[in-house]
C-alpha cells in the first residue's frame, strides 16, 4: 500500500481548508433559481467573505447580482439584500461558474440532456417549468431501480427542505462537532492489519435482498462492527429502498462509537450534505452514476468546506475517467454491484483498477473496493488488485454477530 497512502497523506496535510466558493448550481432541482437565492442568502450570512472582504460602502448599499441562468439563455439582475460584493466577485470570477456545463445549461439544454452527454443513464424526473424540460410526464416509469431512488429522493429532498430550509441545515452543520478523518482512519487501519481496511455496513434491508437482518439494533451493530476492528462505519440513511435513516446515523454517532461514519445516502442536493453533517456524518457517497460533473465538483467543495471527505463511487470505466478529470477527489469507491442491475461481479474492481490503477496511484487517490465480499478469498482478490479498504454489508450484516463475522471475513482478528 505504501505509496499512494503516503502520497494521499500528504496531499491531505497540503490540502487548503477554507469555505467553499458561493456557487450555486445544482442540476438535482428544477428549482434552480431559488437554490442559487438559498443558498445565496445562507451563504452570504454563513461564510461572510470567501474571496475578499467586501468594502464598507457595500455593506451599506447592497448591489445587484447578476445571476447566471436565473432565465433561460441569459442572465437577470438580481436585487438581493443580504449578498456582498465578494459574493458577486466570486460569482462572477469562480472557474466552475464560467464552466462548460453551466454555458451548456445556459444555450437551453435540458438538465438530463447534459446528464446523458456525460455517460450518465440516471435521468432526472424534476417536475418541468417549461413543457419541454425534465421528463414530464407524471406517468413515466422509471427504468431501473437507481432511477426509481433517485426520483423518490427528489420528492424527498424538496419535502424535508420545506421543512429545514438551506439556510438552517447550514447553521446546523455549524454547530455539529468536527469532522473527523475518514481517510486517516482508514490508511491507520490499513498498516496496522495488513489487509484492507473496513467500512463495516449498518444496513437493515436492500432493494436487491429484502431485509437482511429482523432484529436490527444500529447502535448494538456498529459498536460490535468498531469493537472488531472496523476502521470506519457506513451507516444507510434512506428509508424507502434501505429501511435506514438520519436518526441511525445520529443516535450512532451520539453513542460513543469512535469510528468516522460515512452517510451512504443518494445524494442529489447539497442540502443533503449539510444535513448530513448536522447529524454527525464524517463523509458522505456521491454517486457519479447519478451526478453530472459541475453537481459533483461542486458537491466536493461543499464536503471540503465542511471538513468531510467524498467517498465517490463508480462502476465503468467511463465514470472512472470522468471522476479522475475533478480536482480534489481523493477517495474512489469501485462498486461491484451494478446499481441498475443488481448484479455483483468483484472482477469489476480488478478492471478497473488493471486501467487506471497508476493514474489512482499517480495522484494519490485510494481505492474502496464494495459490494459482494464475502470471503477471506474475495478479500484477497480485490488487495491484490490494488484497493486499500473495503465496504461491505450484506456478508456481516446477515450474520448472527456481525461483529464475529469480521473475522470470518478477512481470516483473522482485525487489531483495533
Ligand atoms: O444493495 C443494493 O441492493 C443496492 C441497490 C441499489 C443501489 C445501491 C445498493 N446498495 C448500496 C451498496 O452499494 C452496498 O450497500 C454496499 O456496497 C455494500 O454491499 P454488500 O456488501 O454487497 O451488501
Amino acid at each position: 500500500m505504501g505509496a499512494s497512502i503516503t502520497r494521499s497523506i500528504k496531499a491531505r496535510q497540503r490540502a487548503p481548508h477554507r469555505p467553499p466558493p458561493i456557487l450555486l448550481f445544482s442540476f438535482a432541482t428544477n428549482s434552480l433559481f431559488s437554490v442559487k437565492m438559498d443558498s445565496l442568502l445562507a451563504a452570504s450570512q454563513l461564510h461572510p467573505a470567501p474571496f475578499s472582504p467586501a468594502p464598507s460602502s457595500a455593506r451599506r448599499s447592497p448591489p445587484s447580482v447578476l445571476v447566471r441562468g436565473a432565465s433561460r439563455g441569459g442572465r437577470a439582475a438580481v436585487r438581493c439584500a443580504a449578498v456582498t460584493d465578494s459574493i458577486l466577485y466570486a460569482l462572477q470570477h469562480d472557474e466552475m461558474f464560467n464552466s462548460e456545463e453551466v454555458i451548456q445549461w445556459e444555450s437551453g439544454k435540458s438538465i438530463n440532456t447534459i446528464a446523458a452527454a456525460q455517460g450518465i443513464r440516471i435521468r432526472r424526473r424534476c417536475r418541468p417549468r417549461y413543457p419541454s424540460e425534465g421528463s414530464g410526464d407524471d406517468k413515466a416509469v422509471p427504468r431501473n431501480i437507481l432511477e426509481q431512488i433517485v426520483w423518490d429522493k427528489e420528492v424527498e429532498v424538496s419535502q424535508r427542505k420545506a421543512k429545514k430550509p438551506l439556510k438552517k441545515v447550514m447553521e446546523s452543520s455549524e454547530h455539529a462537532p468536527p469532522a473527523r478523518d475518514f481517510i486517516g482512519a482508514l490508511t491507520a487501519a490499513y498498516s496496522r492489519n495488513g489487509v484492507p481496511a473496513l467500512i463495516a455496513e449498518v444496513k437493515k434491508a436492500s432493494p436487491s435482498r429484502g431485509v437482511l437482518r429482523d432484529n436490527f439494533h444500529p447502535v448494538e451493530i456498529a459498536q460490535a462492527y468498531e469493537q472488531n476492528g472496523a476502521a470506519c462505519l457506513s451507516i444507510l440513511t434512506d428509508e424507502k429502498h434501505f429501511q435506514g435513516s438520519f436518526e441511525n446515523l445520529e443516535t450512532i454517532r451520539n453513542s460513543g462509537v469512535q469510528c468516522p461514519l460515512l452517510c451512504k445516502e443518494f445524494v442529489i442536493d447539497v442540502w443533503q450534505i449539510y444535513y448530513a453533517r448536522s447529524k454527525g456524518a464524517d463523509a458522505i457517497l456521491l454517486i457519479a452514476a447519478v451526478l453530472p460533473d459541475l453537481d459533483m465538483k461542486y458537491m466536493l467543495r461543499v464536503c471540503r468546506s465542511l471538513g468531510m471527505t467524498a467517498l465517490i463511487e463508480v462502476h465503468d470505466e467511463r465514470e472512472l475517467d470522468r471522476v479522475l478529470k475533478i480536482d480534489g477527489v481523493e477517495l474512489i469507491g469501485i462498486n461491484n454491484r451494478s446499481l441498475e442491475t443488481f448484479e455483483v461481479d468483484t472482477s469489476n474492481t480488478r478492471m478497473l483498477l488493471e486501467k487506471r490503477g497508476n493514474v489512482m496511484r499517480e495522484k494519490g487517490i485510494l481505492v474502496v473496493g464494495e459490494s459482494g465480499l464475502f470471503t477471506p478469498d474475495d478479500v484477497a482478490y480485490v488487495q491484490s488488485a490494488g484497493v486499500s479498504a473495503v465496504l461491505v454489508g450484506e456478508s456481516l450484516i446477515t450474520e448472527e454477530d456481525p461483529g464475529r463475522a469480521i473475522a470470518e471475513l478477512f481470516g483473522k482478528e482485525l487489531l483495533r
